[in-house]
């Protein structure tokens, strides 16, 4: 008989403290969403509230280099500043594998043990959210490649360290490019303290018998300074276009799988970075009853230390400073501990 969970206790222990995870609760057999992963209304997400398929911007970061490097500049500041989303291309050989070999593998706690830079989670903050979301995944810091040929799970390390070496060289080139369109200059150590921090999400959504009532992800926007995201082919990602607070009128569009491509989002820190100009994509990921999902984002941040603040220049020009300065460990714990979801987070820097 499928085990029920209609009482939070019984299910905390069996998805977080026993490590069963989602996973652990579709395999049992579960047929109804246990209560703690039902959204108010307004929180829930079907793709009925999405409107006409995204035109997908892709472009190709190659040609920074060539004759078209001004025309390629633009077109990535023009998605920075519109829908914050575009897609590009990741040369061969890691396309597809990693989201193959994750799905196969796709486990909550079996059989690793979690150390300081590897940690197996679920929802968000199960501890203090009302509502769960119906994903477990695997953080996976990076620090250094011994580290990270040491402690990661041996399934995923190799391909994942290329993955975070190819992503790096590529969000750095996107970093100048969409710097210098703001015309800033930065030094090199100044665009590294911006990027020094990377993390991985192995993300497996399980199918879910009720999509209706649940969400994958909630509704929000990435913190840092630009994700990069590999999905599969199973689709369930949008993004809103526009950013006024419940107009009534929103807009979603799907992200569409783009074989071999990758997604690349703009964050918070850029968008404060960049005094408002460039904005952080508010997206959400539904669920599905018909296929479990995975997508592995790799989230760039800047060090815990930096103070994030609009480049001065950008304040000289606008004649004012939309967001105050603040160091990304505050940003994040406020995140952490402050109200968040959608949007709001941002406002905790805002002028
Ligand atoms: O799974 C996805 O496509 C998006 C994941 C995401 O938005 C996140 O982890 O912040
Ligand atoms: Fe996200």
């Amino acid at each position: 008989m499928a085990l029920s969970f209609t009482d939070d206790n019984s299910l905390f222990n069996f998805v977080v403290k026993e490590g069963n995870g989602i996973k652990g609760l579709v395999d049992s057999g579960i047929m109804e969403v246990p209560p703690r992963f039902i959204q108010p209304p307004d929180y829930r997400f079907n793709d009925q509230q999405s409107s006409s398929p995204y035109e997908t911007m892709t472009i190709d970061l190659s040609e920074l280099d060539g004759p078209n490097h001004d025309q390629v500049v633009k077109d990535i500041a023009h998605a920075a500043e519109t829908l914050g989303f575009f897609q590009t291309h990741l040369k061969p050989p890691l396309t597809g594998s990693l989201t193959n070999q994750l799905k196969k593998k796709a486990t909550y706690l079996d059989g690793v043990t979690p150390d300081p830079i590897v940690k197996y989670e679920t929802s968000f903050i199960p501890e203090k959210e009302k509502n769960w979301m119906w994903r477990d995944f695997l953080e996976m810091t990076y620090t250094n490649d011994p580290d990270a040929l040491e402690f990661w799970p041996n399934d995923f390390k190799e391909e994942v360290l290329e993955y975070i070496k190819t992503s790096s060289a590529m969000v750095n080139r996107l970093l100048r490019a969409l710097i210098e369109d703001l015309g800033v200059k930065l030094d090199d150590s100044e665009l590294n303290t911006l990027i020094g921090v990377r993390v991985v999400h192995m993300i497996f959504y399980p199918i879910c018998p009720d999509p209706d009532l649940t969400v994958g992800i909630k509704r929000h926007s990435d913190m840092g300074t630009l994700t990069v995201l590999l999905q599969d082919d199973v689709g369930g990602l949008y993004v809103r276009k526009g950013e006024n607070v419940s107009d009534g009128n929103e807009e979603w569009f799907e992200v569409p799988p783009t074989k071999g491509a990758l997604v690349i989002n703009v964050g918070d820190m850029l968008q404060i970075l960049s005094n408002g100009r460039y904005k952080s994509a508010e997206h959400v990921v539904r669920t599905t009853s018909s296929a479990s999902r995975v997508s592995i984002p790799i989230f760039i941040a800047p060090v815990s230390v930096a103070k994030i603040g609009p480049f001065p220049a950008m304040v000289a020009r606008d004649g004012v400073a939309r967001f105050k300065e603040v160091t990304y460990k505050e940003y994040t714990t406020n995140i952490r501990e402050g109200p968040h979801g959608g949007k709001m987070a941002l406002q905790f820097a805002s002028t």
